[in-house]
């Protein structure tokens, strides 16, 4: 069986090459070569991934077997749905509408569902469906990909600032409170991962969920570039 410093290097080899830091649209948006319908395509599109974060939480919330996992991992839905003693304006999901409308996109849009490819349907239901069925392992494994979303979000303030500054710097902010959030979280579920993957299958199970996951990103990522344009002379 590996060690755990072993397992993370293997984690963090195959994320470096599978994480969607590499995907030709993100390279693309940091390049500053994205055109306003494309980047607001990407916000649109991305916001129906973000919705269900908190129900794929909820779906690990219920597999995990004590008081104090439960009371940790409970956050999670509350950063997206903001704390239960406000009105949910503190929560991830509303700084994403607020990105939508950074971008020029109505939050009733957005809310709508409408424009969500079926690429994206089909990898956000991919993502969901796998953490209600695999074991807590494998759910909570597939969460990983978050020790990468802190470096690309950080790479993606500095280009948006810098090639995109028609879009409200407000809007900016759901990434700069996630970028702590994700330290937190990919740590939180490593500890994890060491603390179950005890076996060599186990140890198997949790880098295959990971990979898994790196492919849903990148094939969102897919369905977002190759939409077909709305309008073709949009700037
Ligand atoms: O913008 C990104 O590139 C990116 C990637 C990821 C990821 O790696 O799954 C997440 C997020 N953002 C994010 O904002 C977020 O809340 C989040 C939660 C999770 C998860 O799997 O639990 N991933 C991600």
């Amino acid at each position: 069986m590996a060690t755990q410093a072993e397992l993370e290097e293997r984690l963090r080899t195959l994320g470096e090459e599978r994480y969607h830091h590499r995907h030709p649209f993100n390279l693309r948006m940091h390049e500053g070569a994205l055109t306003r319908e494309e980047l607001r395509r990407w916000v649109l599109n991305r916001f129906h991934y973000q919705r269900h974060i908190p129900v794929k939480d909820a779906l690990i919330l219920a597999k995990l077997g004590t008081r104090e996992l439960r009371r940790s991992w409970i956050r999670r839905v509350h950063d997206h749905d903001g704390s239960p003693d406000g009105d949910g304006t503190d929560g991830g999901i509303e700084r994403w509408l607020r990105l939508g409308e950074a971008v020029g996109l109505d939050r009733e849009l957005l809310l709508s569902g409408e424009g969500v490819l079926p690429g994206v349907r089909l990898a956000v239901d991919g993502y969901v469906n796998f953490c209600r069925n695999a074991s807590t392992l494998e759910a909570v494994a597939s969460s990983l990909t978050e020790l990468f979303a802190p470096d690309l979000m950080a790479t993606r303030i500095a280009a948006w600032e810098r090639h995109y500054p028609w879009v409200e710097r407000e809007g900016l902010r759901y990434f700069q409170v996630r970028v702590g959030q994700g330290r937190r979280d990919s740590e939180e579920a490593l500890r994890l991962v060491h603390a179950w993957a005890r076996t060599p299958g186990g140890q198997e199970r949790a880098l295959a969920a990971f990979a898994f996951k790196c492919d849903l990103l990148w094939a969102l990522l897919d369905a977002v570039e190759h939409a077909p344009k709305e309008s073709p002379d949009a700037p």
